[in-house]
C-alpha cells in the first residue's frame, strides 16, 4: 500500500498498517503475505488479487466492514479513498451542518466503498449511483451484507445525465454534497499511455475494468458535463466536488469555474506515487477558497515567464491586436489554444502543444534564405547543387547533412548562433521522440496583461514532456517573430 507523510492530517494510514498483525488474526491475508528473513511481513502489491484481499482485511480490521470486491473490477485503494471522504469532511464544516448529513455518490462502483466508508465512520446517509448493471448488483449486495440499507440507497443510472435524472421526479431532494471519481479516460489507449514516463510507475498492480474507467471525452468532459448540470440543481446540492485524475484537466477545470465566477477550491490527494485531486464548488455563499483553500505537499509554484510586447505600430497597445497577433503565431505553430478568461483588459489563453513545431526556426528560416538564394542562381549552378536535399521538406538526414557544411562555412561568423543551434537541435529530438505520448508537450497558461502603455506577456508553465524549457522556446519564438 502506498503511504506518505502528505496523507491528510488525519487519515489513519498515514501510519502504515501492521501486516504481522493483519496475517495472523486473517488466515486470507496469511496466505498472500511472505515474511522476509528480517521478519517483516510484506505482499506483492503487484498481484490484483493480493491488493484486492488487502483492502478487504483493512475494510473488515478499521472500520468492521465486510466487502465482496469481485476479480473483475477497481479494487478500491483505501488511503486515496479516505483522503476524499476526509476533505468532504472539511467541506462539511463549512455548512455547519453537523447532522442528518446526505450525500450523493455518483458512479459508486461495486464495492459502493465512499457510501460505506462515510455511513460507518460519520453516520452519512448516501445515495449511491451506477450505470454498470453489474457493479450496481454487486454494491447492493455489499450495502446489505453490511446492513447499512437505511442509510445507503442505491440508483441504477441508465441514462447519459450524471446528476438530472435523480431530479426528474423530485426536483427537491436535498444533498449536503456529492463526490465522485469519473472514469478518467476517453479510450483504451489513453489508459495505457496515461503515465508519464518520466514518473516512477505506481507500486500498486492494475485493477479495473474498462467500463469503470473510460468514458467518452475521458474525465474532462465527465467533470465539464457535472458542472454543466450543476448550474440547474444549484440549491439542490450544497456542495459540489469531484475527483480529477490529471493535473492538465484539473487547470483546466479550475479556469472553467474561475471563468465563470463560480465559487471554488481544490485539494491534493498524496498517497505514495499515486496523486489525484479533489475539485469542489458551490452556487451558496460560501467562499470555499478561504474556508478550505487548497492543502497539499508544498511545491514550487510556477513563476510565470514574463516579457513586454514590442510595441506594433498597429497594436497601439491593443490587448485585441495583441490577441489576433498571438493567435496567428499559435496557429502557425500548430499549438492548440482556448481563451479561459477575459476580463478587464486581461486575456488569459489556455495552450497545449502536442508536437515541437518550434525549435530550429533560425535555422530553417536560414537555410530556407539561401534555398531561395540558390533558386536565383543561373540554372547551370543549380544543376550542380542538385543533390542538396530541400531542407523544408523535413528529411532529417538531408536536413543534417546540409546543415554540417553550411554551418562549417559560417563558423567564424556566426559561432554562437550555431552552438545554441546544436543545442536546440539535441533537445528537438528528443521532444519531437516524446510528442506521441498522451502528455502534452507543453501545457501552460498565456496571458495578455494590459499595463498603462505597453502589454505584457506571461507564460505559466503547467506540465508537459518538454518541461519549462519547452516554454522557454516557444517563448524564444514569439519574441523573434513579433513585427
Ligand atoms: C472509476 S469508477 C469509481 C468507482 C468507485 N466510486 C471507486 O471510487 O472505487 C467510476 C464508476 O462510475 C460509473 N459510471 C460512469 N458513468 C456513470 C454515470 N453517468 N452515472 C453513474 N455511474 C457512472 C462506472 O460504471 C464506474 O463504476
Amino acid at each position: 500500500m502506498a503511504l506518505n507523510k502528505y496523507m491528510h492530517p488525519r487519515n489513519i494510514y498515514k501510519t502504515p498498517p501492521d501486516f504481522g498483525k493483519l496475517s495472523l488474526f486473517y488466515p486470507e491475508f496469511a496466505a498472500i503475505s511472505k515474511m522476509d528473513i528480517t521478519g517483516k511481513v510484506g505482499i506483492d502489491f503487484k498481484d490484483p488479487h493480493s491488493l484486492r484481499v488487502l483492502t478487504k482485511c483493512l475494510l473488515k480490521s478499521d472500520f468492521n466492514l465486510e466487502v465482496d470486491i469481485p476479480a473483475d473490477r477497481l479494487v478500491p485503494t483505501l488511503p486515496l479513498r479516505l483522503n476524499y471522504i476526509l476533505w468532504i469532511e472539511d467541506l462539511m464544516e463549512v455548512t455547519h451542518r453537523k447532522e442528518n448529513i446526505v450525500g450523493l455518490d455518483i458512479g459508486t462502483g461495486a464495492c459502493a466503498i465512499y457510501p460505506l466508508l462515510g455511513a460507518v465512520k460519520n453516520k452519512w446517509k448516501f445515495v449511491g449511483t451506477e450505470s454498470d448493471a453489474e457493479s450496481f448488483t454487486k454494491a447492493e449486495e455489499n450495502v446489505q451484507r453490511n446492513n447499512l440499507q437505511e442509510l445507503i440507497k442505491l440508483t441504477k443510472n441508465s441514462t447519459k445525465c450524471i446528476i438530472s435524472h435523480l431530479f426528474t421526479y423530485d426536483d427537491k431532494e436535498q444533498f449536503d454534497f456529492c463526490m465522485c471519481n469519473p472514469p478518467f479516460y476517453s479510450n483504451l489507449q489513453e489508459l495505457c499511455e496515461s503515465r508519464s514516463p518520466a514518473r516512477l510507475p505506481p507500486k500498486n498492480g492494475f485493477t479495473g475494468s474498462p467500463q469503470e474507467l473510460i468514458t467518452e471525452g475521458g474525465e474532462l468532459e465527465f467533470c465539464r458535463q457535472l458542472i454543466r448540470e450543476s448550474k440547474q440543481y444549484r440549491d439542490n446540492i450544497l456542495i459540489f466536488t469531484t475527483m480529477v485524475g490529471h493535473k492538465y484537466n484539473l487547470s483546466v477545470l479550475l479556469q472553467d469555474l474561475k471563468s465563470e465566477g463560480i465559487s471554488h477550491t481544490h485539494a491534493e490527494f498524496c498517497q505514495g506515487r499515486v496523486t489525484r485531486w479533489g475539485l469542489a464548488w458551490t452556487y451558496q455563499q460560501y467562499d470555499l477558497y478561504e474556508l478550505v483553500p487548497p492543502r497539499g505537499k508544498p511545491r514550487k509554484k510556477h513563476k510565470p515567464t514574463i516579457f513586454l510586447l514590442p510595441e506594433l505600430t498597429s497594436c497601439e497597445g491593443s490587448v485585441e491586436v495583441a490577441l489576433s497577433k498571438i493567435k496567428e503565431m499559435l496557429d502557425i505553430l500548430c499549438i492548440q489554444h482556448k481563451i479561459l478568461d477575459k476580463r478587464g483588459g486581461n486575456i488569459t489563453l489556455d495552450i497545449v502543444a502536442k508536437n515541437n513545431t518550434w525549435s530550429n526556426q533560425r535555422r530553417k528560416r536560414r537555410l530556407q534564405n539561401r534555398t531561395e538564394t540558390v533558386a536565383k542562381v543561373p540554372k547551370l549552378h543549380i544543376e550542380q547543387e542538385s543533390t542538396i536535399p530541400n531542407p523544408l521538406n523535413n528529411q532529417v538526414d538531408g536536413e543534417s547533412k546540409l546543415e554540417v557544411s553550411e554551418a562549417s562555412k559560417s563558423l567564424n561568423i556566426d559561432n554562437i548562433t550555431n552552438q545554441s543551434e546544436i543545442s536546440e537541435s539535441k533537445q528537438d529530438t528528443s521532444s519531437v521522440n516524446s510528442a506521441n505520448k498522451t502528455e502534452p508537450l507543453v501545457h501552460a497558461f498565456l496571458k495578455l496583461v494590459k499595463k498603462v502603455d505597453n502589454i505584457l506577456l506571461e507564460l505559466e508553465f503547467l506540465d508537459g514532456c518538454a518541461g519549462k524549457e519547452g516554454l522557454h522556446q516557444i517563448a524564444q519564438y514569439i519574441k523573434n517573430n513579433w513585427k
